[in-house]
């Protein structure tokens, strides 16, 4: 009777982990990236320690910061690069190869039944493969780099069952809106959630990971598909080592469990300022916005891109409208089937693979008392720029915004 994270952890620590135990718990895969990179390889260095335990099973992206935004930045990247190069990384992805959380999976390192941390908060998006992924912070990581192990406490598992086909217009992230607003913004701190329905195995990958993603939102360790033949596909030459699926049992135990009416679910959006603040986008419509940014690890997919631009396809932007691809891979095939250029002539501007202004870094932040329609995952104040007004939402949402400049549902422009 046990749980995907419980099972996971069984394997990654070689004896059976119950949910509240404290286990040492074997990595399969670490990943840092540039913001987090720095301060794990400062704390790597302090313990006086020369080589990291296993250099393939790290996983660097640059995506925070890039291009290089000041010369500190590209003083940090440089150190960053000439440590990986002596480390002996394989894995490294450069400025311009896209987000970490698109960049792991892509490359095959997010697989059913494995242990990937990543320190970064948003590591979560890796259930959307079967695998436990999770975040941790940057010292945590160097103790990974060093020993390949850590110390975890087994979570407790919630069980989010959505039903329902979804109407047009609605997307896997209205539905991911929709259990934030359910379960609320700390309703499963240090909890995994597994998500079962109709709903989510009718979600396509690029949904599935928009719906892990968001998983820490409600404060959640981890947030895990069952993997299935969608996910097999995916993996089939991909994955970078075999892997053993992993399911719940019928009677694992769950300590809470919710129920989502996909069938009747409007179009979502999550107000100022906190990501639990969810109304159906009615309640919100008419509200003058300044930008629209399309794009994040939550949300810059091919598939939301292309709805993006189906919407526009042959229209003009009312506002400027920043859209920001998750990975090369992502952009490439954009420009190669028109989405690109659609986007382009609606006005769009086009941006680095990367996070881009998601956390306020910076191509595209707002002014103090600007509003923002976005397709990220954090609508935290000030997080896009001092005193800015951030407003959550699905590609296709922010999409028709962009169209009348002024917070839109899809359906009716
Ligand atoms: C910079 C990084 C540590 C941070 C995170 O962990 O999530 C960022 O990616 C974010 O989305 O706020
Ligand atoms: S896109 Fe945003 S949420 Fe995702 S990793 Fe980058 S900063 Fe964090």
């Amino acid at each position: 009777m046990s749980t995907i994270s419980e099972k996971i952890f069984s394997r990654a620590s070689g004896k059976e982990a119950k949910a509240n135990e404290f286990i040492m718990a074997n990595v399969d895969y670490a990943m840092a990236h540039d913001g987090t990179s720095v301060l794990a390889v400062r704390s790597f260095k302090k313990m006086g320690l020369e080589k990291v335990w296993d250099p393939k099973r790290i996983v660097i992206p640059f995506d925070h910061l890039t291009p290089a935004n000041t010369e500190t930045t590209a003083a940090l990247h440089h150190d960053i690069r000439e440590w990986i190069a002596e480390q002996g990384i394989p894995n490294f992805f450069d400025v311009g190869e896209g987000i970490c959380h698109q960049v792991l999976p892509e490359n095959g390192f997010a697989m059913p039944g494995k242990l990937v941390v990543g320190a970064d908060s948003h590591s979560c998006t890796y259930g959307a493969f079967g695998a436990f992924g999770t975040g941790v912070g940057a010292t945590d990581m160097s103790e990974i780099f060093a020993a390949g192990k850590l110390w975890f406490k087994v979570p407790e598992t919630i069980k989010v069952t959505a039903r329902g086909k979804l109407g047009k217009h609605v997307l896997a992230k209205d539905v991911t809106l929709k259990t934030i607003g359910t379960v609320g913004a700390a309703g499963a701190t240090y909890k995994a959630a597994e998500f079962y329905g109709d709903t989510i195995t009718d979600l396509s990958i690029s949904g599935r990971m928009t719906l892990c993603n968001m998983a820490i939102e409600m404060g959640g360790k981890a947030g895990i598909v069952p993997p299935d033949k969608k996910t097999f596909d995916f993996l089939e030459g991909r994955a970078v080592e075999e892997y053993e699926p992993v399911y719940a049992d019928e009677d694992a135990e769950y300590c809470a469990e919710y129920d989502i009416d996909a069938a009747n679910l409007e179009p979502q959006v999550a107000r100022p300022h906190q990501v639990d603040n969810v109304c159906d986008v009615m309640e919100v419509a008419g509200t003058k916005v300044d930008q629209v940014f399309i794009g994040t690890c939550t949300n810059g997919r091919l598939e939301d891109l292309e709805i993006a631009a189906d919407i526009l396809k042959g229209e003009k932007v009312a506002v400027r409208t920043l859209v920001i691809p998750a990975s090369r891979s992502i952009m490439i095939e954009a420009i190669r089937n028109g989405t690109a250029e659609t986007l382009l002539e609606a006005g769009a501007t086009l941006g680095t693979p990367g996070c881009g202004p998601c956390l306020g870094g910076h191509m595209g932040v707002i002014a103090e008392g600007e509003v923002c329609i976005s397709t990220a995952n954090r609508n935290f104040r000030g997080r896009m720029g001092t005193g800015g007004q951030i407003y959550l939402a699905s590609p296709v949402t922010a999409a028709a915004s962009a169209l009348t400049g002024e917070i839109s549902d899809p359906r009716t422009v």
